[in-house]
């Protein structure tokens, strides 16, 4: 059995009148990928600031490796946590930050982060505050990666990364993970963008945690099935419809499967065919406006 990195019990935050965490209770295992995922303002940060014991919870309780995490040394110095807007000295040049890096995490890999530098070309020299937006980024991912830390938290790490560059950074963290594995977790809005990543979810929903479950059984509380207008409208009446794609004569709608009922079979049995749903899909329909709602402009 896995053992437990994170338990979270009945967690709640209010900062002054808002209250922006409910109640909230979950486990992190060892060794996997976890999504944060919520609308802005779901409570997300607040989260990952109270496992980190950045910030103090209103009520509830946190035990991270098995003790409480507060000022706990033997526990904050086995987590890395990598902000949006992750903030360095300003005196600090990028190899500055590297070298103290190095000294705060026991896991540190120097030739590791020196292979990640030159990948992200970026200047060690330079001063962080002559950074690009996306250089900047570019060094809390490095540090994220490279401090292999067994609970590593990045928290919208990307702000201002090309694609490109974020791409390398999916890419190194599945081949570093996969050599070395840990504790992430990744809280992101690009949802299709690292699908493949994740293996577990929480979509957090104004502050409660509304979805806790492996990708794998989310994804199956879904389908998109394609083919004909027609044939599309014949096999959706009835069912639940949360996204319509249009293409001419052509169509791809989105159901979610009912349980007990095997819409898969049934699809593809009327010549239809069927894939798997975005988990973006799957996410937006879970936390935003229902399709009935929404007006379709002519
Ligand atoms: N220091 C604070 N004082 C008062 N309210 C706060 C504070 N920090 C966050 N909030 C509020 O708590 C709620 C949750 O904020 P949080 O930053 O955790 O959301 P998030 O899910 O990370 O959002 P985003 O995706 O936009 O970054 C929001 O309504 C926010 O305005």
């Amino acid at each position: 059995m896995s053992k437990t990195v994170v338990e979270v019990k009945q967690l709640t935050k209010v900062y002054k009148d808002h209250e922006a965490v409910k109640n909230i209770s979950f486990s992190l295992e060892e060794n996997k990928i976890y999504g944060m995922l919520g609308r802005n303002g779901a409570g997300k940060t607040t989260i990952m600031h109270m496992l980190t014991s950045q910030l103090f919870p209103t009520s509830g309780d946190i035990e991270v490796f098995g003790e409480e995490p507060y000022e706990n040394y033997s526990v904050l110095n086995r987590i890395c946590f990598i902000k949006e807007s992750q903030k360095y000295p300003q005196n600090f040049r990028v190899a500055d930050v590297l070298e103290i890096a190095s000294k705060v995490y026991p896991m540190w890999d120097e030739a590791f982060a020196s292979r990640l530098v030159k990948a992200f070309d970026l200047p060690l020299k330079r001063h962080v505050k002559k950074l690009s937006r996306g250089m900047l980024s570019a060094v809390g991912i490095i540090v994220g990666l490279a401090s292999r830390a067994p609970l590593t938290v990045f928290d919208e790490p990307y702000l201002g990364l090309d694609a490109v560059s974020r791409q390398l950074f999916y890419d190194q963290l599945l081949a570093d993970y996969s050599e070395h594995p840990r504790t992430v977790i990744l809280s992101t809005h690009l949802i299709d963008e690292i699908n493949e990543l994740l293996e577990h979810v929480f979509i957090i929903n104004k502050g409660e945690l509304m979805i806790n479950e492996d990708v794998e059984t989310l994804r199956g509380r879904a389908l998109t099935i394609s083919g004909h207008k027609d044939q599309v409208a014949k096999f959706t009446a009835g069912k639940k419809v949360i996204a319509e794609v249009p293409f001419g004569v052509f169509q791809s709608s989105t159901i979610l499967v009912e349980s007990g009922k095997n819409d898969k079979a049934e699809a593809t049995e009327m010549g239809l065919e069927v894939t798997p749903v975005s988990l973006q899909q799957l996410f937006v329909h879970l936390t935003g406006v229902p399709i009935e709602q929404t007006e379709v402009q002519s």
